[in-house]
């Protein structure tokens, strides 16, 4: 199953739409690239939906929110939905300002949908309004231990029955939640938490493999994670510090294939 996945996003170059922040933008279109899509960046208003529309799909990530993208993410967001095509939220700093909370609060309401990924402290600001948020870093008050991982199922179970998403928390332990089903993944290293826009990069993989694979959202994001977390693992054996740790980790997405994958991936179900 995985396998089949990582093949499609090769074999289908899948174009991926992103209306992202200006931090991390440029290692989210090389991520892109490394992983077999191909990223387009575009947030002006009189565009979006032509854009929108010759992608496979939609990534919208709130990270650096102005009112003019605000307006640009509803209108892309409306026409991916109008075409079916999976649209994934990286809900950015949700909790540490009025306008990124009310902002993600009105994209729910007005955009369905495939994936939501964020951090912990993100997704539990955006399921119960507590997230301890740390601008885009998550609180270690938060953090998901395998004493409150229940809780922590829980929550993202009613999250994603609210919303219709599968529900993608990142952390030391990654969990992948719908209605239905649980995944934890275990790949990843601490180099990870020490860069910035590894969950932007982490969430733009998601939309490119989601893109090759809209009919097997669930599965994507599982494989995408894994994938993510093992080039940083990857990355961690060649680098010399965090800067060359970014470049190791693009470097080992690019050269990853099914095989690398199969045999490092840690996978859990629940
Ligand atoms: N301590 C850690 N150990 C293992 N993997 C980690 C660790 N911290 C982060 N990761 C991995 O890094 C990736 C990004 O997750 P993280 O939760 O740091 O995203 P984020 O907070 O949204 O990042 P950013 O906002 O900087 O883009 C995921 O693949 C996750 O598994
Ligand atoms: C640091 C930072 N600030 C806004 S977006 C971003 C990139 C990581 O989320
Ligand atoms: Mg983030």
């Amino acid at each position: 199953m995985l396998k089949k996945i990582v093949k499609n996003v090769q074999n289908q170059t899948p174009l991926v739409h992103n209306i992202t922040n200006y931090v991390t933008v440029n290692d989210c279109a090389n991520i892109i690239l490394a992983c077999g899509g191909s990223p387009i960046m575009a947030d002006e208003m009189t565009e979006v939906e032509e854009i929108t529309t010759i992608c496979q799909s939609l990534v919208i990530n709130i990270g650096t929110l102005n009112s003019r993208t605000i307006e640009a993410m509803i209108t892309a967001g409306k026409k991916a939905n109008q075409l079916n095509h999976p649209v994934i939220l990286d809900p950015v700093g949700a909790g540490a300002s009025t306008l990124r909370t009310e902002t993600v609060e009105r994209l729910i309401k007005e955009v369905k949908f495939s994936v939501i990924r964020g951090n912990i402290s993100e997704i539990k600001t955006l399921a119960a309004g507590t997230g301890q948020t740390l601008g885009v870093d998550a609180s270690a008050a938060d953090l998901v231990t395998d004493k409150n991982i229940d809780s922590v199922i829980e929550m993202a179970r009613t999250l994603s029955e609210k919303t219709g998403a599968v529900i993608a928390i990142s952390g030391v332990i990654d969990l992948v939640v719908d209605i239905n089903q649980v995944f934890m993944i275990r790949n990843g290293h601490p180099l990870m938490s020490k860069i910035t826009g590894a969950g932007c990069m982490l969430t733009a993989v998601i939309g490119a493999y989601c893109g090759a694979n809209p009919n097997q959202v669930i599965e994507a994001t599982v494989t995408a994670i894994c994938a993510m977390g093992l080039c940083g693992e990857i990355a961690a054996t060649k680098c010399e510090g965090t800067s060359s740790f970014k470049m190791h980790l693009i470097d080992a997405m690019s050269t990853l294939n099914e095989t690398i994958l199969e045999g490092g991936m840690k996978i859990e179900t629940k």
